[in-house]
């Protein structure tokens, strides 16, 4: 199984290597990271960034081992959106003599970017930023200038503090004429001593949620005062400004300036599944240390991940992370392949990688989100505690929810996909994860033929049960938006219900995305069999708790939607021998878990008591502030008899 999940025993061992090399260097300690205050705390993420790049060079790693490295020390740093964002846009969105000049600078590290398109007053709307980049032809040069408190540039990571660098989007002005929203590699910071260059005023926008979590990031502020750039620093794949001052505009599509969203949106799938999977191992390992009730003659208690309350609320998580692995994988070769279309210039695939990434980092980083929290209340009391590693997990993850794309505004963009393709069925085939919808006419004839729950365990049901739910539900909405003159109103005024579609189509993907992963080969004994089970988990889980959506669409009757039920309990039953084995299979260090209740070695207690001593408060017996401010209340001398 941990050759199934890491995807071949290549990866496997791989990734095994990177994650004991970062668990046994002690640079890589994280558990005091709670308790630094910011300034030390930042200090701290620059010195690891730096012995993990150390490592990298020293060690010759290879672009996947540092991939990996970066990963497991699992801290959010400027490294991450300079290797996931400024060189993947400039990657997708330079010419070949951009490319040329400027990645080998950024690969080697001699410059530090970031990516900084969201301001104070626009992020999702990214048409309405206020950035300007006015083209002067006398000097050959781009004037780059915040109009506005609003158009200052606002939260892009490793802008604060680290970047020299930013690949900055602003409405590019050419002959007084504006041309819509383009990237700009613009220098910030001096190469010799770091500080803001003319200009330009940078810094930190200040605390985020939680202790520790994401604060090790330095998201920033960012404002221009007419700074001028080369004209050969506008990104140029996409649309040139000759040096004569005409704007032109190539046979590449307009939204390939959205690409790199399209890349890390597809990234994000992927580490939803590595950050479910970290929540769901350490609530799995502590349901199976944790006793409660149920002792008979002075035996032991229960082990609570018997209770099928935990079972009904635990599997399905698990079941999730392994779903999210999958749908991930496939996900990366859908974007390879659209990527290796786009560099022969078929733009044919790039709707539906849009609408694919956008959905599905939506949908899987709102169930992450909301898994991890649940994954801390299966923890019980310990659960809240710091050294579980949960707190911090959901402190650094929820704001996956938001950032590249918020995850509504992201689902409206699925529906718009949705509402086309339903638009377009008369005339034109659907093809790709819309395929489905050529078979509208059976999808809302046929209903559901289940009988019994034993029925429930066939691929084809489910597949067909998740497909009538999503085409019923967009006709639905095609239907209603047809009764809008203005179908931009009818837009806004169903948006609801239009996400509700969206979701619908989305967690189809999924669910088949896993359905074919099981019809590949996959070695091991029992590996299958098991994967089946997690693979009718999530099925059934999402059919049960969606099953208004079934039931409305009049796809199921209310007792096809019990004997599903009935069948997700016998399921859990079928989990629950292996639970400890699943979550073992995602292969994670101790070091990486960061969790006292998730321990390999199920040693929780004893070490949950030691490490409470550790907390500095207990570093004397009498807390400090005690004769100040409490020995004087204990001492007083009151008059009134009441009190
Ligand atoms: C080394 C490995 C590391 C891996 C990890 C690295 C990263 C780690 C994570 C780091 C942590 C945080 C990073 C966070 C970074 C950020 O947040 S960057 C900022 C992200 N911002 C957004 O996501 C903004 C969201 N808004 C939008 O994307 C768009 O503006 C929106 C999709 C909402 C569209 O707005 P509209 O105004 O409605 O549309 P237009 O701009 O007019 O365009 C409409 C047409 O374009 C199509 N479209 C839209 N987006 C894309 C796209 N990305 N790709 C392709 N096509 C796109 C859309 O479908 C319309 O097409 P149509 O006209 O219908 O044919
Ligand atoms: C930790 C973090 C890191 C980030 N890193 C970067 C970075 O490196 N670079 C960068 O450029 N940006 C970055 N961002 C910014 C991020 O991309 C934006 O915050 C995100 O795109 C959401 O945009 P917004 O803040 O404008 O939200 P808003 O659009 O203001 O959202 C507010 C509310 O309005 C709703 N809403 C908005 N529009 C619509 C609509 N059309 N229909 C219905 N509802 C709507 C949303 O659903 C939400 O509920 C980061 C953000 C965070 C939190």
């Amino acid at each position: 199984m941990k050759v199934a999940w890491a995807g071949s025993r290549e990866t496997l061992e791989l990734s095994d290597r990177m994650a004991k090399l970062v668990a046994n260097d002690p640079v890589f300690e994280k558990f005091t990271r709670p308790m630094l205050g910011r300034k030390e705390l930042f200090k701290n993420t620059l010195r690891k960034a730096a012995h993990g790049w150390k490592l990298i060079v020293d060690l010759r790693l290879t672009e996947e081992e540092a991939k990996w490295l970066r990963l497991y020390i699992d801290e959010p740093a400027y490294t991450d959106l300079h290797w996931g964002m400024f060189i993947p846009a400039i990657e997708g969105q330079g010419t070949e003599e951009q490319k040329k000049k400027w990645l080998p600078l950024a690969q080697k590290m001699k410059i530090i970017g970031c990516y900084a398109q969201t301001e104070l007053g626009h992020g999702s709307n990214v048409q309405g930023l206020e950035t300007t980049a006015t083209f002067d032809p006398q000097a050959d040069e781009f004037v780059i200038h915040s109009p506005t408190l609003t158009s200052s540039k606002w939260w892009p990571g490793g802008l604060g503090k680290a970047s020299t660098h930013a690949l900055v989007y602003a409405r590019l002005i050419v002959g007084g004429e504006f041309h819509g929203v383009h990237g700009f590699i613009v220098q910030l910071r001096s190469l010799e001593d770091h500080s803001p260059l003319p200009g330009i005023t940078v810094g930190d926008i200040g605390l985020k949620f939680g202790n520790g979590a994401y604060n090790t990031m330095d998201n920033g502020v960012l404002r221009f005062d007419h700074v001028r750039i080369p004209r050969n620093q506008m990104l140029m794949r996409v649309s040139q400004v000759t040096k004569e001052g005409k704007y032109m505009q190539s046979d590449v599509p307009r939204q390939l300036i959205y690409g790199t969203m399209v890349y890390v949106r597809q990234t994000i799938v992927v580490d939803a599944s590595k950050a479910l999977s970290r929540a769901v191992c350490i609530a799995t390992r502590y349901s199976a240390v944790r006793r409660q009730f149920g002792s008979r003659n002075g035996g032991p208690e229960t082990q609570v991940i018997d209770y099928k309350t935990q079972q009904s609320r635990l599997f399905p998580l698990l079941a999730s992370a392994y779903a999210f692995r999958f749908v991930g994988e496939w996900l990366k070769w859908l974007y390879m392949d659209v990527k290796q279309r786009l560099e022969a210039n078929d733009f044919s695939t790039l709707p539906e990688a849009h609408a694919c990434t956008a959905g599905l980092k939506s949908l899987t980083t709102t169930a992450t989100a909301d898994g991890i929290e649940e994954c801390r209340k299966l923890c019980g009391g310990h659960g809240y505690l710091v050294s579980s590693g949960l707190p911090e997990l959901f402190a650094v993850y929820i704001p996956a929810c938001t950032y590249e794309g918020d995850n509504v505004v992201l689902l409206l963009q699925v529906a718009r996909f949705i509402v086309k393709t339903v638009s377009e069925l008369g005339y034109k085939q659907p093809v790709g994860t819309t395929a489905y919808m050529g078979r509208v006419a059976t999808l809302m004839q046929n209903n559901c033929a289940v009988r019994t729950a034993e029925d429930w365990l066939n691929p084809g049901a489910i597949v067909e049960a998740f497909e009538a739910r999503a085409a019923r539900m967009a006709v639905a909405c095609g239907r209603q938006l047809a009764k809008f003159e203005n179908p931009e109103e009818g837009f806004a005024e169903l948006a609801s219900d239009l996400v509700e579609a969206s979701v619908a189509h989305c967690q189809l993907i999924v669910v088949s995305k896993f359905i074919e992963k099981l019809q590949q080969d996959i070695p091991g004994k029992g590996v299958k069999q098991s994967l089946e089970i997690l693979c009718y988990v999530y099925a059934l889980f999402l059919l049960h708790k969606h099953q208004g959506d079934f039931l409305a669409v009049g796809y199921l009757t209310p007792k096809q939607a019990l004997l599903a039920n009935d069948q997700l309990r016998t399921l859990y039953s079928k989990v629950r021998p292996n639970a400890i084995a699943l979550v073992d299979s995602f292969n994670y260090t101790d070091h990486y878990l960061g969790s006292i209740l998730g321990r390999y070695d199920g040693n929780v207690y004893p070490k949950l008591y030691e490490a409470a001593w550790e907390d500095p408060l207990n570093d004397s017996d009498v807390a400090d502030g005690f004769h100040q401010y409490v020995q004087p209340i204990l001492k007083q001398k009151l008059h009134s008899a009441k009190l």
